[in-house]
This record gives structure tokens, C-alpha cells and sequence, in this order.
């Protein structure tokens, strides 16, 4: 018997007045698989991600995640049930430390913010949950630096820290490649892998080398819907997704 998808997204759409910006997605994220979603400028990954991820209400589907449905759920509530995220661009605040971003993060998962008289033990809580993603992260050692003194890559190896520091399951990662040089690209290659074993990934990216290297599954969107979803090697071969968006020269990845 196959287990059932930690998160499943079944007919999601989302509207944007006349226009559909996602249109009747379905997609499963399973803990131990990278899942890629590719497709052109404005083909919907983003309004995607945001709607699993909570921002975003869908305008209709279902979303269902670790055996509850999760549709009607707002992005705080589902963040602290195990959908972490991180952003396009960078959102690490560059003044405080390294360390300091990681706890924050997950201070800010923390229910009851206000409850003074559990400050130390919430404290004990958020730092062991720092301090496990920053080596998880392979950032320890740039712990106490401000955040702000951090290579490009290194900002967006901190921000995956930082959605690591809440403890989430499930990782929705939106353009971790991107601005990224080779060297760095390596590297969050290597993190993601590793992180794969322990959750169930979503990752959005335009680098087709990378997607094609890491990915178990890549859903093709173009102009909000799905034409295709499968292991890459059939996505590679798949004569309409060559058509509309890899271009034959790509065969040969
Ligand atoms: N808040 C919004 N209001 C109106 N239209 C929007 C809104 N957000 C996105 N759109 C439109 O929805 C479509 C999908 O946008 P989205 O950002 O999800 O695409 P994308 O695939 O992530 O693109 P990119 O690769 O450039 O990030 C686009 O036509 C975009 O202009």
C-alpha cells in the first residue's frame, strides 16, 4: 500500500478578476522527494506557492496536509503545523546576527508571544531550534556575524536556516538558486539533497540544470495550468513541454 502525500493540492485556483492566474492544479509533495514545479515568467509558481503556503487564498480546490484539510487555513496556522517557505528575495534582517535571524524565526512560531512568565523556556526552545539549523545549514561557523555581512548565498542559505528553524515538514522553496554563481549553486544543491530525506520539498526554479539534477518529479505550468507532471526523464522527453517552454535544444540535458 503507497502512503498518502504529506500535502496534497487537488483543482487549486486562484483569480485574479478575469484572469487565472493558477487554473485547477493538483499536485502531491511526498517527505524524501524534491518536487519542481517550471514554467515561463507569470505562469502561476508563485501564486502557487503562496496558496500552499497560506498568503494567498485559493479561489477554489483543496488543499490537504498530513491528513487534515488545510484549504480555509491562514499562512500562520499552517506555518506552525510544518509549511515552512522562503522568498524570491531575501527577507533576512542584515543588522542582527546570523544566529540572532534563526531565532527570531522560530521565536515568531512560538503560540502565546505575549505570555512573559514562559519567556525562558520559549528562550531554551528557539535557541536549540537555531542552533540545529544553522548546522543543518552548514552556517554555524558565521553564527555570530551580522546577517547583513553574508555572501549572496549565504543569505539564502540562511534564509532556508531560517525556515528550518520553525521545524517544518514540508519546505516550499521559492527561487533558492537565483543571482546564485556556480560555487554557490553547488552548495544549495547539496543542502537541498540533504535536506530531502527528512521533509517533503517543493522547489520553484528557473536554473534547468539544477531542477534536472535534483528533481524526483517536475510539474510543467504554463499560463496557470498544468501540461504536464512526471519524473524528469519523461518531462525531458515530453514533445509538448519542449514546444511550449524547455525548446527543443534542451534533448540533450
Ligand atoms: N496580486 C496579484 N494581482 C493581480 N495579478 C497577479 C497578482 N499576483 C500575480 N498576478 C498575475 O498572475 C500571473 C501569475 O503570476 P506569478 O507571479 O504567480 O507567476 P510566476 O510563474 O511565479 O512568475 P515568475 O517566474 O516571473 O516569478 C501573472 O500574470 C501575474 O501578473
Amino acid at each position: 500500500m503507497t502512503e498518502a502525500p504529506l500535502l496534497r493540492a487537488t483543482g487549486l485556483t486562484r483569480r485574479f478578476g478575469g484572469l487565472a492566474a493558477v487554473n485547477g492544479v493538483s499536485l502531491d509533495l511526498n517527505v524524501g522527494e524534491v518536487h519542481a514545479v517550471i514554467g515561463t515568467n507569470g505562469a502561476g509558481k508563485s501564486t502557487l506557492i503562496n496558496m500552499l503556503s497560506g498568503e494567498l487564498p485559493a479561489t477554489s480546490g483543496r488543499i490537504e496536509f498530513a491528513g487534515h484539510e488545510v484549504t480555509r487555513w491562514p499562512q500562520p496556522r499552517r506555518a506552525r503545523a510544518g509549511v515552512g517557505r522562503s522568498y524570491q528575495r531575501t527577507t533576512v534582517f542584515a543588522e542582527f546576527s546570523v544566529f540572532e535571524n534563526c531565532r527570531l524565526a522560530a521565536q515568531a512560531m512560538q503560540p502565546r508571544a505575549w505570555a512573559l512568565w514562559e519567556s525562558a523556556a520559549r528562550c531554551d526552545a528557539s535557541t536549540r531550534a537555531a542552533h540545529e539549523a544553522l548546522a543543518a545549514t552548514g552556517l554555524e561557523e558565521h553564527a555570530q556575524r551580522p546577517a547583513g555581512a553574508l555572501s549572496h548565498g549565504g543569505k539564502r542559505q540562511l534564509e532556508i536556516a531560517m525556515c528550518l528553524a520553525t521545524r517544518p515538514c514540508v519546505l516550499l522553496l521559492d527561487e533558492p538558486l537565483a543571482g546564485m554563481g556556480a560555487e554557490e549553486s553547488e552548495r544549495m544543491l547539496g543542502l537541498l539533497d540533504q535536506l530531502k530525506a527528512g521533509h517533503a520539498v517543493l522547489l520553484v526554479e528557473h536554473d534547468m540544470d539544477a531542477v534536472f539534477r535534483i528533481a524526483d518529479r517536475i510539474t510543467v505550468m504554463v499560463n496557470g495550468e498544468t501540461i504536464a507532471s512526471d519524473r524528469p526523464q519523461h518531462i525531458r522527453n515530453n514533445r509538448e513541454v519542449q514546444m511550449a517552454y524547455l525548446g527543443d535544444g534542451t534533448q540533450g540535458h
